[in-house]
């Protein structure tokens, strides 16, 4: 097999990168290589500000893309080699596909706990569907759980899951640490315990697959909301949620078959329970070999230059699966989301497109500011540019604004200048934000006016 174009991987990164290239090239032949027969694509796509976009992503059968685009073939094959020298890749089956340019987009697998060798059966992580449906079985047993993880995944559980007692294991001294500060999560606290309904009730998550365990595509927004996540015990109005903050899983001290598992943590208590779940982060997938080394970032993902590039020639990568490694913009910065794999899936395919076609390839604006959209404990969050005060090495200072159970917004600001925010509720600021971020204008002026609920900051700006 041959084509011009060879993506692998059919999460959002390679999907993205092919119907870019598709639309680009359109007689161009594109393979895209994709170990699992689902692929993600981009539905509802829409624009909350000029930086900010809101999607759903859909998991369906490759064949609609093959329907879709003439010259995109899917090839349901995984990848282990990467014969760089000779521009071809080898699959487990041993099929051979040259390629004049190849993008790498296989994503990232769920970084677990150490004791997870131990006790594989009874510490979960969760990528992708298989693994939620695993999840879900184990769960209907399960009378406490310990969720340990600070980030998405762990937030995610908790504000969902229901009928299980849950010991939350976090680093931090406060909850969702990645995404927000200490009084954002103290903002969430009213929800945290509330047993949340589903909207509509979906019994399976998606198309059947076969018997073979994949590496399939990472889930993405609100992958639970039609969802029964519930445990072993009786159905109760709240749940039963204890908070462990600074501290981490020491050991488990339980022998192989013995119920529960009995866990220390490094402030010394000791939890019990019959499952965990390791949301502790996610490394870049390196299910492959290659001729000549790849550059390696030491976060682990594959390096990419301002084109997308890695070190090797004509191989691009894109998504979960690379480490940007380029002088990036003040307000931007890398995190592993659907937005940046979709953003960057677009801008490779329109890199190699360039180099093909030796044209001049400008960096593309959504690098200019990190942008975020999601929900957290049920309540709208937007995240713009250094909203934690990221790379200004504690030198800013904070203006907050917060209603109960309705808004919380933070600015923070250096030199007078807006450098990020977090706005959680109907903030209708978004807009605002972005651009006095975008623009650098100084609020000096204005001084703690700009928060003032009773005045429209907009009109200042206009
Ligand atoms: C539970 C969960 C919830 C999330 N929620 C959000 C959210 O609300 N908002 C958000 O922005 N982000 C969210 N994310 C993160 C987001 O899903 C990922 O950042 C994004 O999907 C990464 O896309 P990707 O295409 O780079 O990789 P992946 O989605 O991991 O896709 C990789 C693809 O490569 C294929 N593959 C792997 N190895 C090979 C091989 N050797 N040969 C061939 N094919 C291979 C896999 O089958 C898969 O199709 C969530 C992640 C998880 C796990
Ligand atoms: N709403 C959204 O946007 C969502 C996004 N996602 C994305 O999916 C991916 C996976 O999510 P998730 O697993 O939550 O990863 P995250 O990287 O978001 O969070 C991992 C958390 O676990 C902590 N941690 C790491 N190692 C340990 C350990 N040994 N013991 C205790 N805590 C530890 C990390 O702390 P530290 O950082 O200090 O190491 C961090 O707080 C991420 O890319 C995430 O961004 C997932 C769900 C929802």
């Amino acid at each position: 097999m041959e084509a011009t174009f060879v993506i692998v991987g059919g999460g959002i990164a390679g999907v993205s990168c092919a119907e870019t290239l598709a639309f680009l090239h359109p007689e161009k032949s594109i393979i895209l290589l994709s170990e699992s027969s689902l692929i993600k694509t981009v539905t509802n796509l829409h624009t909350i500000t000029k930086t900010i976009i809101a999607f759903d992503v859909e998991e369906s059968s490759s064949n609609t893309l093959n329907e879709k685009y003439q010259n995109i073939k899917v090839v349901h094959e995984e990848m282990v080699d990467i014969k760089d020298e000779h521009c071809y890749v080898l699959t487990k089956n041993g099929v051979q596909i040259k390629y004049s340019y190849l993008c790498l987009c296989m994503g990232a697998e769920p970084k677990l706990i150490p004791q997870y060798k131990q006790f594989p059966d009874r510490i979960l992580g969760i990528r992708d569907t298989d693994s939620v449906e695993a999840f879900l079985n184990k769960l209907k047993n399960c009378r406490k759980l310990v969720v340990v993880g600070n980030g998405g995944i762990a937030s995610e559980i908790v504000y969902k899951i229901q009928n299980t007692d849950i010991d939350w294991v976090v680093k931090d001294n406060h909850i969702s640490a990645t995404f927000v500060d200490p009084g954002a999560a103290e903002f969430f606290q009213d929800n945290l315990k509330k047993n949340v309904k589903s909207e509509k009730i979906s019994k399976r998550m998606r198309y059947e697959e076969g018997e073979t365990p994949k590496s399939g595509a990472a889930l993405g927004p609100d992958w639970y909301k039609n969802l029964i996540i519930a445990g072993a015990s009786s159905e109760n109005s709240s749940k039963n949620v204890s908070i462990h903050y600074q501290a981490e899983i020491a050991t488990i001290i339980t022998q192989e078959s013995e119920n529960p598992l009995k866990v220390t943590l490094t402030d010394g208590k000791i939890l019990e329970c019959d499952l965990i779940i390791s949301a502790t982060g996610v490394n870049a997938r390196k299910n492959f070999s290659t001729t000549n080394s790849l550059d390696y970032a030491a976060n682990e993902g594959i390096k990419v230059d301002e084109y997308m590039r890695t070190n090797l020639k004509n191989i691009y990568a894109a998504g979960d699966i690379c480490s940007a490694n380029w002088q990036i913009a003040k307000h931007w910065f890398q995190m592993k989301l659907w937005t940046q794999a979709r953003q960057m899936g677009c801008y490779a395919a329109k890199c190699m497109s360039g180099h093909l076609n030796n044209e001049e390839v400008l960096q593309d604006f959504c690098f200019e500011i990190f942008t975020h959209s999601t929900k957290l404990f049920g309540h709208k969050v937007i995240l713009l540019g250094l909203y934690n005060g990221q790379k200004l090495d504690k030198r800013y200072e904070l203006l907050v604004r917060t209603t109960k159970g309705l808004e919380y917004v933070k600015f923070v600001i250096q030199d007078h200048k807006l450098q990020g925010a977090v706005l959680i509720g109907e903030t209708d600021l978004e807009e605002t934000a972005e651009n006095l971020i975008l623009n650098q204008i100084s609020l000096e002026p204005y001084g703690d006016d700009i928060l003032n609920p009773d005045i429209d900051i907009e009109d200042y700006f206009d």
